[in-house]
């Protein structure tokens, strides 16, 4: 590994309540991101992109224990040789000691070989959304290594939270994964509030939202890589499409010495 590293993002349309359409949709888009010239490093992949956001039969459609949706991006990046970062889904979890079965948000990502190398649930549940009706919070933020690059993922919502994205960066994260369903009419929060993670922490955040309608929801893709110098990379409109760009991870070392946010901090006063 050079300390580049080419990115896909997925940029797809998810039918809420349609697991089946958006198993075939989605391998039909991660063969096309992994056939291009050149080859990506690493697939990201929009949030709950196996149900969507169906909440009201939620635990009818999740995938028990993930296993469904483990075995083809495992069986897939193996296969092609690339790094997926795979969205989220909603993963059905047997309850234990007498609690009932509950659906978490959960993103894995799995190596070139086809190991699985993170998996994280969303902490923060989106309320405006009902997902606090319906799902069960993560409990620890999710942080993991891709190809030795120390690496973070955020789950959509949780970008509102500037201590998750911190943590992941003062653990030695400098590239930040966000799967995420974002819909309008909050485009400025979006773009804002990922430019502000990445410039805060001086990291990549590479972020792949999904696109089209569902119901009343109009979500409007614009996936977008963000350098730790806050300048936009890449940014997708609102149609299904696949984004690519090449990062340079060296750049974060260097805006960090430029500016030595995380030297500078002063914990005992704030923490
Ligand atoms: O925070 C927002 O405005 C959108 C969050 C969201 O849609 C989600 O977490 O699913």
């Amino acid at each position: 590994m050079t300390g580049k590293l080419r990115l896909a993002l997925i940029q797809m349309d998810i039918r809420a309540g349609f697991p089946e359409h958006n198993f075939a949709q989605l391998k039909k888009l991660l063969e096309e991101a992994a056939g291009a010239t050149p080859k990506p490093d690493v697939i990201l992949v929009p949030e709950m992109w196996n149900t969507g956001y169906a909440l009201d039969r939620i635990h009818e459609l999740a995938d028990p224990a993930g296993a469904r949706t483990k075995e083809f991006v495992s069986e897939f990046s193996r296969r092609r040789g690339v790094n997926v970062i795979a969205g989220s889904i909603a993963e059905l979890r047997e309850g234990r000691e007498g609690r009932p079965d509950g659906v978490t948000n959960t993103v894995y990502g799995f190596d070139r070989e086809g190991n699985e190398i993170a998996e994280y649930s969303k902490i923060h549940l989106f309320k405006l959304m009902d997902e606090h009706l319906h799902l069960e919070a993560g409990e620890r933020p999710g942080r993991f290594e891709l190809e030795s690059v120390p690496a973070g993922v955020m789950i959509c919502y949780d970008i509102r939270f500037p201590e998750l994205a911190r943590r992941l960066a003062l653990d030695g994260a400098k590239v930040l994964f966000v799967p995420a369903e974002w819909p309008h009419p909050r485009l400025h929060h979006w773009r804002t509030l990922l430019q502000a993670r990445a410039i805060e922490n001086q990291m990549y955040v590479v972020a792949c939202n999904r696109c089209g309608v569902s119901g009343e929801t109009h979500f409007f893709g614009h996936s977008m890589i963000v350098d730790p110098w806050g300048e936009i990379v890449a940014e997708a409109g609102e149609e299904e499409t696949i984004l690519t760009a090449e990062i340079d991870l060296a750049l974060t070392d260097e805006v960090r010495g430029r500016i030595p946010v995380f030297a500078d901090r002063r914990p005992a006063l704030y923490e």
